[in-house]
């Protein structure tokens, strides 16, 4: 559905996307994690043509590039990006702007009643947005997304300012959306929250892609042990470990499952059950240790 091919930025001589490369299918929802200042805005910028690249090309559905006139607007239709708080107008209601975006993308408003009833919105969509808190804003933003419909949604710190509360409900939103067929893209700092909705999270670094991390994937299990630094160096002076183990961050210790038979398996079990009284885990590496693994070891 979406091919970023080469896509390359630099803001003077600082380059920020290096050669990028992603493909995207409808029905996914694509996490976008990095450190603070790393590009996934300048990204986001580019896939809708709000900043042209130095080089490389964005293709929808295989056809449409940002080239023509007639090519930029069929892709508009079908991409929405999340909106601006400080884009908001502060003496139109909550449901006039709902309208407006609903009116924009889908040509109706038929569908904003329920969105209104599902993000829970009934006792303030009608004031004006200047009488709203932080949290009412951002579900508005989210609620004007899901009022534009389109197949695919950009959605920068989608659940910034949001309760515990309005986090599940975005998150159950999400899933719902991505069972609809949306190709959304979540650039997040709120790790453990893209567990609970991502097929892939992407790990920026350098301008690249340095890892996709696949949520649906079991195939890629570890076991997992909290370990200090003296005791990780101590294990390793009494086993021989798999040359693919990972220490990360200096404290969390993982062997991968997947080359080994039920045997070994079961073997390193025992071992390390035994150790210290310990718990261990077994699963794949979660978005929080991947984020660790990449941008915090020491
Ligand atoms: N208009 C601009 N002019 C010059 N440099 C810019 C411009 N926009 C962004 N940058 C730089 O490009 C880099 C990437 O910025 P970007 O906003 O894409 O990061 P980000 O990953 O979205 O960060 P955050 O997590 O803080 O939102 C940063 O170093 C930033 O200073």
């Amino acid at each position: 559905m979406i091919k970023i091919k080469d896509v390359t930025v630099a803001y003077k001589d600082k380059k920020v996307l290096d050669k990028l490369t992603l493909t995207a299918e409808k029905g996914e929802i694509i996490g976008l994690v990095a450190p603070n200042g790393t590009g996934k805005t300048t990204l986001f910028k580019v896939m809708s043509n709000y900043l042209k690249p130095n080089s490389g090309v964005v293709i929808f559905n295989n056809k449409f590039e940002y080239k023509t006139e007639k090519d930029e607007l069929s892709i508009r239709k079908q991409l929405v990006t999340f909106p601006d708080q400080d884009d908001l107008f502060e003496e139109l209601t909550g449901v006039d702007h709902m309208n407006l975006y609903g009116n924009m993308w889908k040509g109706t408003t038929k569908h904003v009643p329920s969105i209104i009833e599902k993000l829970k919105m009934t006792s303030y969509v009608k004031k004006k947005v200047r009488t709203y808190s932080l949290g009412m804003r951002q579900r508005l933003c989210f609620a004007m997304m899901m009022a534009a419909d389109t197949p695919v949604m950009l959605m920068d710190e989608v659940m910034n300012g949001l309760d515990i509360a309005n986090v599940v409900l975005i998150s159950d939103c999400l899933i719902q959306m991505k069972k609809e067929e949306k190709l959304i893209f979540v650039a997040s700092h709120l790790l453990e929250n893209l567990d609970l909705y991502a097929d892939r999270v992407l790990y920026l670094k350098d301008g690249v892609i340095i890892h996709q991390q696949s949520l649906v994937d079991s195939t890629k299990d570890y076991i997992k042990m909290e370990l200090k630094p003296d005791e990780y160096k101590q294990l390793l002076t009494d086993y021989k470990f798999p040359d693919d183990h990972l220490y990360i961050a200096n404290h969390l210790f993982c062997i991968p499952l997947v080359h080994m038979d039920i045997e070994e398996k079961t073997e390193w079990i025992e071992r390390l059950l035994v150790y210290k009284g310990k718990e261990l885990k077994i699963g794949p590496l979660g978005t929080v240790e991947n984020y660790e693994k990449y941008y915090l070891e020491v």
